[in-house]
């Protein structure tokens, strides 16, 4: 049994609790000063000073990490990415760079198409590999547990094999990988002009095996003016639903189309994007306690106004933050990146950041009972920071603060 203690660490801080955080709470963290954490089989047993923790517990039992200068947050939760996939688009992006837009691209033929194409003709392999070494640039980041979403195969074959990939990197990479069924991401040229009988192939051919088969968490769709409209999205999810899977939603990312009431209505987990939520659908979603999560590296790369963030929190909602690495509109997973977008753009305070990249995160796939935060019981998924405390994250700007992770109790990177 590995039993690890962490002694002396400027600052442990963490959200608490065991499910989303809303609101003005989003701002509440638990900060301990000279903080120590002890982990037996993987799992926190305790957190506190580390005056207090030697007193209760023997060291010489432990392996000891000597924490001092150092500070502790808890691991990274990427609750929305697109990081299994074939090829590249660095072309789109030079064209975005001259003046075209996301949607004029995909319309044009380009854009997911180009992703389709690339990741049907990969092989299991292929993915699986190039999927792993994404993983490990991410682990680097501090990410200890990461969403995956299918939406690259766009058939029944190509889509079960993407879920197939994350399945086996769930079960070999030391990162934790939960996956959507994103099928309906886009309509495949196939089914041009026929989006409705896309998404009537969807029911009948493809979700009832990912979900009998567990190929699946999540259920997802491209919910856009132009790609999987309002009707055709509730049609699938309302399905998914009823087939035992949770939900989530590509909502309000380009055109007002009212996804997030959507995904209130259908009691998603998660709405996410959100950059042109109605002030309505935010209110709906704080409601439902549906997570809004955000995604400022997208808007960023695409040049967009950022979703509307302080006024979210402000009306109640709980935040999320999320890379949405995918190869088109984001290739990048760059945790500091969307630490210094949300602080400094959407005026997220560093507390809050640290919510939503966290518990909130974790909320989102329905894991906050297990990750996202350090306290007792939880896994012992946590970041050692070179910097003293968790304000380096954004004031270290744009950098990796990240020194060491450990998952579920291990040291993983050093
Ligand atoms: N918006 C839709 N899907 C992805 C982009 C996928 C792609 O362009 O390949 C997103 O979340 O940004
Ligand atoms: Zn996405």
């Amino acid at each position: 049994m590995t039993k690890l203690m962490l002694v002396h660490a400027a600052e442990i801080a963490t959200p608490t609790g065991k499910e989303a955080v809303s609101g003005s709470a989003m701002n509440q963290l638990q900060v301990i000063h000279d903080g120590a954490v002890v982990i037996e089989a993987g799992i926190i047993q305790a957190v506190g000073p580390t005056e207090t923790i030697l007193k209760n517990y023997d060291s010489s039992q432990y392996s000891v990490i000597d924490a001092t200068n150092q500070s502790i947050v808890p691991g990274f939760v990427d609750s929305h990415t697109h990081f299994v996939f074939g090829g590249y688009r660095p072309d789109e992006f030079l064209m975005r760079l001259s003046g075209k837009s996301y949607m004029e691209i995909m319309e044009a033929g380009g854009g997911i198409e180009n992703t389709v194409q690339a990741t049907r003709s990969s092989s299991f392999d292929e993915l699986y590999q190039s999927g792993f070494e994404r993983l490990d640039e991410m682990l680097a980041f501090g990410v200890t547990t990461v969403e995956g979403k299918s939406g690259y195969g766009l058939d029944h074959d190509n889509e079960i094999k993407q879920l197939g990939v994350m399945q086996k990197l769930n079960a070999s990479h030391p990162v934790d990988v939960v996956s959507t069924f994103l099928g309906a991401h886009a309509v495949p040229r196939e089914f041009a002009g026929r989006n409705s009988d896309y998404i009537d192939f969807l029911i009948s051919d493809v979700l009832p095996e990912v979900a009998s088969q567990k190929l699946a968490d999540y259920c997802d769709a491209f919910c856009e003016k132009g790609v999987i409209s309002i009707d055709d999205s509730r049609r699938l999810l309302a399905k998914a639903k009823a087939l035992g899977m949770r939900l989530k939603l590509h909502a309000d990312e380009i055109e007002q189309l009212g996804g997030a009431e959507l995904a209130a209505e259908l009691g998603a987990a998660s709405a996410d994007h959100l950059l042109e939520a109605s002030d309505t659908g935010i209110g709906r979603l704080a409601e439902a306690d549906v997570v809004a999560t955000l995604l400022p590296a997208t808007a960023f790369c695409l040049n967009k106004p950022y979703a509307p963030a302080r006024k979210m929190i402000d009306q109640g909602c709980a935040v999320a933050l999320a890379s949405d690495l995918n190869p088109g509109s984001c290739f990048t997973g760059s945790v500091p990146l969307i630490f210094s977008l949300a602080c400094i753009y959407m005026k997220m305070s560093v507390a809050e950041a640290l919510t939503a990249f966290t518990l909130n995160g974790a909320a989102a796939l329905n894991r906050a009972d297990r990750i996202g935060s350090i306290e007792v019981g939880k896994e012992a998924d946590l970041l050692l920071l070179k910097y003293p405390s968790y304000s380096y994250l954004v004031y270290k700007t744009a950098v990796n603060c990240v020194d060491r992770v450990i998952k579920k109790g291990k040291v993983i990177k050093n």
